[in-house]
């Protein structure tokens, strides 16, 4: 796959389901750990509540679910969503390890046709999926319909920052650092796949204007880790006869 390469849905279901035994001990490695913070932020953002029913969009194995589950307890409710079997496995497997207490369900399906009523839940999480998904509108969309009045969906992915020497450094690391390691496993294409993603991915700005498109209001995107990462807070109107 070369950089300009057009991703389908089936590539990156494949992309995943091959980077599924490694997922998470690179992740750990080529963020120091600090993906877990970057992840709770997010949770906090969805400002989720006890006996909450969440959803996590792009669930992969797991990460998000278990804080989002953590923050609603044990009288609340989180589905993990992902289209790639190898993932939700592990995802099912870590959680049912760490935290059986905690009610987590597993759901195989598309970012793009969520398999869910209009208004079931009252927060969402998405981490590392916007970016992913073939139509990020549609796939807003979506997050919107399911959503209950009032409700939040807190968005994490990477982001290009505005300064170029931050630009500079989140490349090199990325190409230096990144595609490297992955070579060794046998996973070079699949990591070099992180750059031109992120090229095409709309800036904070941007996706803050498709996100209000869709009818999303108190649209916010914070960018973190120096703008090399961001995340997109927003809430869905309470629509009355008024407005
Ligand atoms: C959890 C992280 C990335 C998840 C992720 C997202 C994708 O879209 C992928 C696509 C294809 C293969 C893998 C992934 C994937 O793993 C973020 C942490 C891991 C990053 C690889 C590390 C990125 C580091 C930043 C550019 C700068 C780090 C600053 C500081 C030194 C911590
Ligand atoms: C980089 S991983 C992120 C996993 C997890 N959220 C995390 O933060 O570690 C992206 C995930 O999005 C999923 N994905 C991408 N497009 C999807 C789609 N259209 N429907 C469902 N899952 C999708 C992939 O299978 C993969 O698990």
């Amino acid at each position: 796959m070369s950089d300009n390469t057009w991703h389908s849905a089936t590539d990156i279901q494949k992309i995943f389901d091959r980077i599924a035994p490694v997922y998470d001990e690179f992740n750990n490695w080529l963020s120091f750990g600090q993906h877990r913070i970057w992840k709770q932020m997010t949770v906090n953002w969805t400002e989720a509540k006890h006996s909450d029913v969440g959803l996590d969009i792009c669930c992969g194995s797991g990460d998000l679910s278990q804080l989002l589950a953590r923050k609603v307890g044990k009288t609340g409710k989180v589905i993990g969503l992902d289209f790639s079997q190898e993932l939700l496995a592990i995802a099912a497997q870590r959680a049912s390890k760490k935290y059986p207490m905690l009610r987590l369900e597993w759901v195989q399906g598309d970012a793009l046709n969520l398999p869910f009523e209009d208004n079931t839940f009252d927060c969402a999480t998405m981490g590392y999926g916007l970016r992913n998904v073939t139509d990020i509108p549609r796939c807003l969309q979506e997050i919107h319909r399911v959503l209950k009045p009032k409700a939040k969906v807190a968005i994490l992915d990477f982001h290009r920052p505005y300064q170029p020497w931050q630009q500079i450094f989140q490349k090199w690391y990325l190409d230096h650092l990144v595609v490297p390691l992955a070579q060794q496993y046998g996973l070079k294409d699949e990591y070099a796949y992180i750059m031109p993603s992120l090229e095409r991915f709309p800036s904070g700005t941007d996706q803050v204007k498709l996100a209000q498109k869709v009818g999303f209001d108190s649209v916010i995107h914070y960018p973190i880790v120096g703008g090399m990462m961001g995340v997109l807070v927003a809430t869905k109107t309470v629509r009355t006869e008024h407005n």
